[in-house]
C-alpha cells in the first residue's frame, strides 16, 4: 500500500473547537499508516457542508490523495451532513462497498438502520480517482470498519484498480473463494457497530442517495434544488440576490486568481495578447557609441569653420583619428569616427572635386558652422544599459510595438504568463448547430434554434488572442451536460456556457454547478439588461471558473465583454487599471439619437465613430431585444443607459454626452 497516500477529515464540531478532543482522527491514522500508506493527512472540519468539501477538495482535486476517510457527522442529529457533504462531489457510485459495511453492522445491531455513512469514488478534474469512505464518528466504530477494509486487502485492491492495476492478481486469488464473503466475514471482522457520541449516529448504511430538497434553507447549505426533483419542487422566486453590476465585477476581480504559470516563447507572432512575466531591460547602450542622425560629413566642430577641406575614407581612418583640415562622409545611423564630435548636413555642402576613376569625393566645401554634438545621438540616449524598458504587466499588443522593442532590444525570446484556455459549450434541447458539417434536426421542442452563441464567442474569444476548446452542444439534461462540463474543466482553465440559467424547468446550470461539481457561485442574477441570469462560480479556491451566461444570443455575447474579458484580462497577467480594474474601458461620446430607459439598467449596443470635428457618436445598433444577436452586429461599445426611476425621465435626449463602454477598436 505504499504506493497511496491517504486523508482523514475528522468532522465534528466539537474537535473543529478543540483539536485534542479529536478520538477518531488519530486512531484511523494509526491503523492506515500501519497498513501501509506512504502518507496520511489529517484535518478537521465543523459539521458544515461547505467547509467539509472544501477539505475533501483540496485533497483530491489539489493534493490527489488516492482514500479519503471521513469521521463523523453519519447520524441522524440535525447537524449531521456528511453524507450531504460528500454525495455530491461522487462521481461514480460504490453501493456495494457502502452495502457490505451496513450489511457487518446490522449484524451488531439494528440501530445501525439509523447511520447514513457512504462510499463513493470523486475523479477530480484533472483525472486523479480517489476512494472516499465515510465512517460514524466513535473510535471503536471506525476501528471495526478499518478491519472490514483492510482485513480482506479489499481497500488495496480497489486502490490498485482505481489507479490502473488490472486487479488480475486479486481476482485469481480470490477464485473459488468468493462465496466466503471476504469483506462481509463476520468470523473476522468485529464490524461496524452502532456506537453513540456526540453526532448521535454510527455504522454504515447503504442509503446513498439523498431525498430531494425542496427548500433553499434546508440544512444542505445548497440553494438550488436538486434538479431531479420534479417541476412542481422548483423554486418560484429566484434564491439568488439581484447584485448591482459593480459588486458583480468586483466579485469577479475578488474570485479570478492572478497567474502563476509562465512560459518562454520565441521572438515572434504567437507573443501576440501575452502579458509579460519578466522585466525586460537594455543589456547594453543603444546606440552603443555617438551616431550620426544625419547623412553629411563628421566634423572636429572646434576645428572645422566654412570652408574647403578633403573627404578621407573609412579606411583611412581605422589606423588613425581625423586631422584638422579633413572630414568625413557618414550616412544617418553610422558611429562617429574617432576625432570627431558633430555632423555637417549634406545641404550644407558643395563639392569641390572627385575622382574621375571611382567617382569618389575628395574635396568638399562647407558652408555651415557646427556646434559640438550637432546631429549626433551620444551613447546610451536611446536606452541606457539597464534600463527598464517593458515593465512586468506590458501586454505584447499586435500593433506591433512591443515585439519591435524586443527585437531593437536584441531579445530573441521573452518570459510571458500562460493564457487562460476558455471552454465553450451551448446547451438546449432546441439548438441546432446551423454548420453543414452538422446536419442535426430535432423536433421535441417545437422549433430548432441555431446555435449561434458558440460561434459569436468562439469569435470573440479566439480574436481577443485566447485559446477555445469547443465543447459543443448539449441537450437539457443532467447526465450529458455535467459530462460535458466536467471534461470542460479538466482541459481549460475557464468554462462558459449559454443557456439553462434562469428559472425553467430545464434551467440546470446553477444546481449543477453547486451541487454536483461543488462549485461556490458568487453571484447568480445581476440587475441589468441584457444579462439578468449571469452566474459566475469558481471550484477549488478558484482553481477553475465557470461563467454560466443567459441563453438569449445578445445576453450571451454582452455578458461576455462585460464579466468575462476582466476575468480573463486578470488570469493573463494584466495588471488592474487606477480607473476600472481589469474592467474594460470608458470613453465619452454623443448620443446620436434619443434612447429609451428600462427599469433595468440597460446595456444599449452601439457603433461609435468619429464624426467630423474628431467627435466620438454612438450609433444604437437598432432594436434591443436580448433574443437577437443581430444588434450585436457591428456593435463596437456599449452605453450603459441607468434604470427608470419612477415620476423620472423617460429617455435619454438625442446629442446627450454618456459613457461608453468599449469593446473594440473604433474605425
Ligand atoms: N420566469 C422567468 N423567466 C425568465 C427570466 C426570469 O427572471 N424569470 N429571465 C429571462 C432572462 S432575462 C433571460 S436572459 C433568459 C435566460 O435564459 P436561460 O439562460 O435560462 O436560457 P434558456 O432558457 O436555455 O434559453 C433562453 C433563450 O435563448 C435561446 N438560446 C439558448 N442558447 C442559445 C444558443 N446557443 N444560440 C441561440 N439561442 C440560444 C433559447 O432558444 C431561448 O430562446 O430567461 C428569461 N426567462
Ligand atoms: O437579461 Mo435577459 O438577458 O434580458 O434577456
Ligand atoms: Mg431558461
Amino acid at each position: 500500500m505504499n504506493a497511496f497516500r491517504a486523508g482523514i477529515i475528522t468532522v465534528s464540531d466539537t474537535a473543529s473547537a478543540d483539536a485534542s478532543s479529536d478520538r477518531s482522527g488519530p486512531v484511523l491514522s494509526e491503523h492506515l499508516l500501519t497498513a501501509g500508506f506512504s502518507d496520511v493527512q489529517r484535518s478537521v472540519s465543523p459539521d458544515d457542508v461547505q467547509s467539509i468539501q472544501t477539505q475533501l477538495l483540496r485533497m483530491v482535486d489539489s493534493q490527489h490523495v488516492h482514500l479519503i476517510v471521513t469521521t463523523g457527522g453519519t447520524g441522524f442529529g440535525l447537524r449531521d451532513v456528511t453524507p450531504e457533504a460528500v454525495e455530491p462531489l461522487i462521481t461514480r457510485k460504490t453501493p456495494a462497498l457502502t452495502h457490505a459495511l451496513t450489511n457487518h453492522s446490522l449484524q451488531k445491531t439494528p440501530l445501525a438502520a439509523l447511520s447514513r455513512g457512504i462510499t463513493g469514488i470523486r475523479r477530480s478534474p484533472s483525472g486523479k480517482e480517489a476512494l472516499i469512505v465515510c465512517l460514524p464518528g466513535s473510535p471503536k466504530a471506525v476501528k471495526e470498519c478499518l478491519e472490514v477494509l483492510l482485513g480482506n486487502d479489499l481497500l488495496k485492491h480497489a486502490l490498485e484498480l482505481l489507479n490502473g492495476g488490472s486487479g488480475e492478481a486479486k481476482h485469481k486469488e480470490m477464485q473459488g473463494g468468493m462465496h466466503r464473503s471476504t469483506v462481509i466475514d463476520t468470523a473476522t471482522d468485529t464490524g461496524c457497530a452502532h456506537h453513540h457520541h456526540h453526532h448521535g449516529g454510527g455504522g454504515i448504511h447503504s442509503h446513498s442517495a439523498p431525498k430531494p430538497r425542496t427548500t433553499p434553507a434546508d440544512h444542505s447549505g445548497f440553494r438550488t434544488i436538486d434538479p431531479s426533483s420534479g417541476p412542481s419542487l422548483r423554486h418560484r422566486t429566484s434564491p439568488y440576490p439581484l447584485v448591482d453590476l459593480d459588486e458583480a465585477l468586483s466579485l469577479i476581480a475578488k474570485h479570478t486568481p492572478a497567474p502563476t504559470k509562465v512560459e518562454t516563447l520565441p521572438l515572434n507572432t504567437s507573443l501576440i495578447g501575452h502579458v509579460l512575466a519578466e522585466d525586460v531591460s537594455a543589456t547594453s547602450d543603444l546606440p552603443p557609441g555617438p551616431t550620426t542622425n544625419v547623412d553629411g560629413y563628421a566634423v572636429n566642430a572646434a576645428t572645422t569653420p566654412p570652408g574647403k577641406y578633403t573627404v578621407v575614407t573609412l579606411k583611412a581612418l581605422q589606423s588613425r583619428s581625423l586631422q584638422p583640415g579633413e572630414i568625413f562622409r557618414i550616412n544617418t545611423g553610422q558611429g562617429l569616427p574617432s576625432g570627431t564630435d558633430s555632423v555637417v548636413m549634406v545641404e550644407d555642402t558643395e563639392l569641390i572635386s572627385s575622382d574621375d576613376a571611382s567617382g569618389e569625393e575628395v574635396s568638399v566645401k562647407l558652408l555651415a558652422q557646427v556646434d559640438p554634438g550637432e546631429n549626433v545621438r551620444a551613447r546610451g540616449s536611446d536606452v541606457r544599459a539597464s534600463q527598464l524598458v517593458l515593465p512586468r504587466g506590458t501586454t505584447i499588443s499586435a500593433l506591433g510595438g512591443e515585439i519591435g522593442t524586443l527585437a531593437f532590444l536584441g531579445r530573441s525570446c521573452a518570459k510571458v504568463f500562460r493564457k487562460p484556455t476558455i471552454a465553450i459549450l451551448s446547451t438546449g434541447n432546441e439548438l441546432v448547430d446551423p454548420t453543414p458539417s452538422s446536419s442535426q434536426t430535432k423536433t421535441d421542442w417545437g422549433f430548432n434554434v441555431f446555435d449561434s452563441n458558440r460561434p459569436g464567442l468562439t469569435a470573440a474569444i479566439t480574436g481577443l488572442g485566447f485559446n477555445v476548446l469547443d465543447l459543443g452542444i448539449t441537450t437539457d439534461n443532467v447526465d450529458t451536460t455535467l459530462r460535458a462540463l466536467r471534461t470542460g474543466l479538466s482541459e481549460a482553465d475557464v468554462v462558459l456556457t449559454t443557456g439553462g440559467t434562469s428559472m425553467g424547468e430545464s434551467d440546470l446550470l446553477k444546481p449543477l454547478i453547486e451541487r454536483q461539481l461543488a462549485g461556490r457561485i458568487h453571484f447568480g442574477r445581476v440587475a441589468m439588461k441584457p444579462g439578468k441570469p449571469t452566474t459566475f462560480a469558481s471550484l477549488n479556491e478558484g482553481e477553475k471558473i465557470i461563467f454560466a451566461l443567459p441563453g438569449n444570443p445578445a445576453s450571451a455575447l454582452v455578458t461576455f465583454y462585460v464579466f468575462v474579458l476582466p476575468c480573463l484580462r486578470k488570469l493573463s497577467g494584466v495588471p488592474p487599471s487606477v480607473e476600472d480594474g481589469w474592467n474594460l474601458p470608458k470613453v465619452n461620446v454623443k448620443l446620436s439619437s434619443g434612447m429609451k430607459l428600462d427599469p433595468r439598467p440597460e446595456f444599449h449596443r452601439v457603433v461609435v465613430k468619429v464624426d467630423a470635428d474628431g467627435e466620438l457618436v454612438a450609433y444604437s445598433t437598432g432594436s434591443q431585444r436580448s433574443s437577437g444577436m443581430h444588434s450585436m452586429s457591428t456593435a463596437n461599445a456599449l452605453i450603459a443607459l441607468p434604470a427608470l426611476q419612477k415620476d423620472g425621465q423617460r429617455m435619454v435626449e438625442k446629442g446627450s454626452r454618456v459613457r461608453a463602454i468599449l469593446l473594440g477598436a473604433v474605425v
